[in-house]
């Protein structure tokens, strides 16, 4: 299972794809949450609007469906500009970077997705670019290769990453403005929820939004998502109108718990606190004992899990929380006393 087979999954899938658009703000002010950000971004994009010039190369930082692509649409928007879209994995070679670059207009916005991923000489060219707006392109091969400077109009890059950590310094350092975005707070993702409704022209109510926001894991591409599920839901089963009750039975039908976990979240779960005690117990065994692939469990599962405080990764093994048991509904087993034999001595995650 990859993660874009999953509802919670916060990867675009196809219907994703083809309903986005429609539901993405259009203006900063439209943007809702991340507000330091916003605030900063819009301060940069006055001040170049009031310089008539063009803004400073923006990257933004962030898991996926927080809403990098939108607001790169937004700066282009708020500076009147086009804006091209790519992604690193689409660069490999410099000569593509070179293609792009040299069709640019001026001022016009370049949005270059997963920017961590595109090559080496391809990220080389975008330095020049990014600083002196010229680019050499390399015509030959061997001794008789030569460089042809090209210089390009003046334009601004918006870079997005989901690990700022993996881009190389002189890369990071020729961005004027960075902004990371975080997860969406409940109250935020039930703004997101209202306003996706009204463009859908489906009703809901407050308490229908809060069910739906509350198991959106922080990310409003995932609410946006359950919204679809559970319209279809309310209009089959119901009047269409989506209501506390209509939306907590939608979900339960589409297997995603009030917390936002999946089916695969809570077989990790249950199989770590009914077979291993809540560990620790390593990897490879915890994916044998689920049924699934070890990198599923580790790069699908866990991430949300460790995000929730449900599941620690030590040294020793994966290793339940006591909020794992509480949510599963289970009695964590008595923890040994630090003064019996195989007690450490040390607290565990139960304290002391
Ligand atoms: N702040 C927001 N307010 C309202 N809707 C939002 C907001 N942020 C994102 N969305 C919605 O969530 C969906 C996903 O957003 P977007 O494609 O911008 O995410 P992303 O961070 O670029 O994801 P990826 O990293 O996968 O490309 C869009 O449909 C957009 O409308």
């Amino acid at each position: 299972m990859n993660s874009d087979e999953r509802l919670v999954g916060a990867d675009a899938d196809t219907e994703d794809q083809a309903v986005e658009a429609a539901l993405r703000p259009k203006e900063l002010g439209e943007f809702i949450g991340q507000h330091r950000v916003r605030e900063q971004l819009d301060l940069v994009l006055r001040a170049a609007r009031a310089r008539g010039g063009t803004a400073d190369h923006v990257l933004l930082s962030g898991a996926p469906g927080l809403g990098k692509t939108t607001l790169s649409m937004i700066i282009a928007a708020e500076m009147g500009a086009p804006i091209r879209i790519t992604s690193g994995p689409a660069i490999q070679h410099a000569g593509d970077l070179a293609a792009i670059l040299s069709s640019l207009q001026e001022g016009e916005v370049l949005f270059l997705d997963e920017i961590h991923r595109m090559s080496r000489p391809a990220e080389e060219m975008l330095y020049m670019a990014m600083e002196d707006f010229r680019v050499d392109v390399i015509v030959g091969k061997g001794p008789g290769a030569t460089a042809i400077p090209l210089e390009l109009p003046p334009f601004t890059l918006v870079g997005a990453t989901t690990r700022a950590g993996l881009l190389p310094p002189p890369l990071r350092d020729r961005f004027g403005f960075t902004g990371h975005m975080d997860f969406y707070e409940p109250a935020e993702l039930e703004l997101v929820v209202h306003r996706s409704a009204q463009l859908l022209d489906v009703r809901t109510d407050p308490e229908g939004a809060v069910e739906i926001a509350g198991r959106s894991r922080g990310t409003p591409r995932i609410a946006n998502r359950l919204l679809r599920r559970v319209r279809d839901y309310a209009q089959v089963k119901a009047d269409g109108v989506i209501t506390r009750e209509i939306a907590s039975a939608a979900l339960e039908v589409y297997e995603v718990d009030e917390r936002g976990l999946d089916r695969l979240d809570r077989a990790v779960l249950r199989s770590l606190l009914k077979l291993f005690g809540g560990g620790p117990v390593g990897l490879s065994t915890l994916a044998v004992a689920v049924g699934e692939e070890r990198e599923t469990v580790e790069e699908v599962a866990e991430p949300f899990l460790v995000r929730e405080g449900l599941l620690a990764r030590t040294p020793r093994g994966r290793v339940a929380t006591p909020a794992a048991w509480a949510h599963l509904g289970l009695t964590p087993p008595p923890q040994p006393h630090p003064s019996t034999p195989g007690g450490s001595g040390q607290p565990g995650l139960f304290g002391a």
